[in-house]
């Protein structure tokens, strides 16, 4: 979407940016809405707009309140919330979050997780928040100072479709300026609170919006303005650059496990493995690695193609094996038993293990109907299996060492465990003891990493 700007706003621009916004993302009739609702003046003006507009286009409204416990007015917060929720009929819900005051991400950012696993949770169809244009501005200057890259420097999106269970997320406000919404909130008599932790300068966002954004202003007039315009024009780069990746990716022959060959990636110039990799870091949802990593990566994959490599990539590893690469969690990740039921598929670290309906390979169907326990496992003491029907019982070692599998996969290797057996180990295949016959129906476990 593209955002309209506004440098004056009386009532009805706010009214009308905000229905302009629910038109883009297809809002109706019957579509739930709730808003993230701090009690700051934002979300107290966005929530005024939506309570207005909700009888005209037929939505539901509603409100969520995260009550983080971290502030002396905490209560005073939620109580205020809850009052003004009362007056205008809209239900709100109070979510009580606790925040650890060690976190090593720090107080600030500890308590924006907390409040997005609490707001992640909620059942309705668009999450709308209260983020204005300074607040983006404040974003794209943070993550450039921080280091970022064309999709951090993109900042916050207008609209953000639901993606599978989750809700989407809405921000109305995304093209005004915050004396815009104040003139608006004044204006309507509205009554808002004020968190005291926005003035704490050792906040490094707090910071930025106190002190660095106004002297920008005072030498750039419009610094704002154009900081929000460069993000959308970055956002609509960061999709250029996903298309390419993907474009990149299927030119290296994927394969139903997720692996790429390695002699295509090695064929593209360097430019463009760096953003195939950032594709398939960010697909598996881990942090952007940063570009001395990829360099190196880039630079060890070139120079030994041929080896079974494990490279580090941030919270990433980049694999290489047999001619084939991938990505996936970085190593120090647990892997947990899981038991299966019957599930198409089950995850299993950054990856999913799919379970494919085959006649004639994979594991036997009738021996998976009359097992007690199957479970998707990593490795166990004394695991063995037999490699083909009559072939002798081998540890997981000695069947990782004939199959060439380099020592650093072994912990990472999901095993179908049945009644205690190894039935299937991803990498390596189907145990002799639990494959199937010709003509029968089976189970192939398929290893997404
Ligand atoms: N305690 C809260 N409960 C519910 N919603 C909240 C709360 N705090 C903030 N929000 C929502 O998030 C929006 C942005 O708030 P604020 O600018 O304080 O957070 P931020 O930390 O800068 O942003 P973000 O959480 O998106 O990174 C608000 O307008 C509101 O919609």
């Amino acid at each position: 979407m593209v955002v309209s700007r506004t440098a004056t706003l009386p009532e009805f621009r706010l009214e009308q940016t905000v229905s302009e916004a629910l038109a883009h993302a297809r809002v109706g009739a019957g579509s739930r809405l709730c808003v993230a609702f701090s009690g700051g003046v934002d979300s107290v003006a966005v929530l005024d707009v939506l309570t207005r507009l909700a009888p005209r286009m037929g939505f539901e409204l509603r409100a969520v309140h995260v009550h983080h416990g971290l502030s002396a007015h905490a209560d005073a917060w939620a109580l205020f919330c809850t009052r003004f929720c009362e007056v205008r009929g809209v239900p709100l819900e109070v979510f009580r979050v606790s925040v650890a005051r060690d976190d090593p991400d720090g107080l600030e950012g500890a308590a924006r997780r907390a409040r997005h696993a609490a707001l992640a949770t909620i059942e309705t169809d668009w999450l709308v928040f209260g983020h204005h244009l300074d607040d983006q501005a404040e974003t794209v200057l943070f993550r450039l100072v921080r280091g970022t890259g064309v999709r951090g420097a993109a900042g916050m999106a207008a609209i953000v479709p639901a993606q599978g269970l989750g809700a989407g997320r809405l921000r109305p406000l995304l093209g005004c300026r915050r004396r815009a919404i104040l003139e608006y909130a004044k204006m309507r008599g509205l009554e808002w609170v004020e968190d005291d932790s926005n003035v704490d300068l050792r906040f490094a966002r707090n910071y930025l919006r106190a002190v660095v954004l106004p002297v920008l202003e005072r030498g750039f007039p419009g610094a704002v303005d154009s900081i929000g315009r460069a993000a959308e024009i970055f956002r609509e780069g960061e999709g250029l650059l996903e298309t390419l990746a993907q474009l990149d990716r299927e030119r290296c022959d994927p394969d139903a496990e997720g692996t790429l060959a390695l002699s295509a990636v090695l064929e593209l110039a360097d430019a463009r493995v760096f953003n195939l990799l950032r594709l398939e870091v960010h697909a598996r949802g881990l942090a952007a690695p940063s570009r001395n990593r990829l360099i190196e990566t880039l630079r060890q994959l070139r120079s030994a193609p041929d080896r079974a490599l494990h490279l580090p990539l941030g919270s990433a590893a980049c694999c290489a094996y047999r001619g084939r690469i991938w990505v996936e969690r970085s190593i120090d990740q647990a892997f947990e038993p899981v038991a299966w039921r019957g599930e198409t598929a089950l995850a299993w670290g950054s990856g999913q293990v799919v379970f494919e309906r085959v006649v004639g390979s994979g594991v036997a169907l009738e021996l998976l109907s009359a097992a007690r326990s199957i479970r998707l496992a990593p490795r166990w003491e004394g695991l063995a299996m037999r490699a083909g029907p009559g072939r002798p019982r081998r540890s997981l070692r000695k069947l990782c060492q004939d199959a060439g599998l380099p020592s650093w996969m072994r912990s990472r290797l999901p095993i179908l465990e049945v009644d205690g057996e190894a039935a299937w180990i991803g990498g390596l295949g189907v145990s002799g003891d639990h494959r199937c016959a010709p003509g029968e129906p089976g189970v192939l476990p398929v290893w997404r990493r």
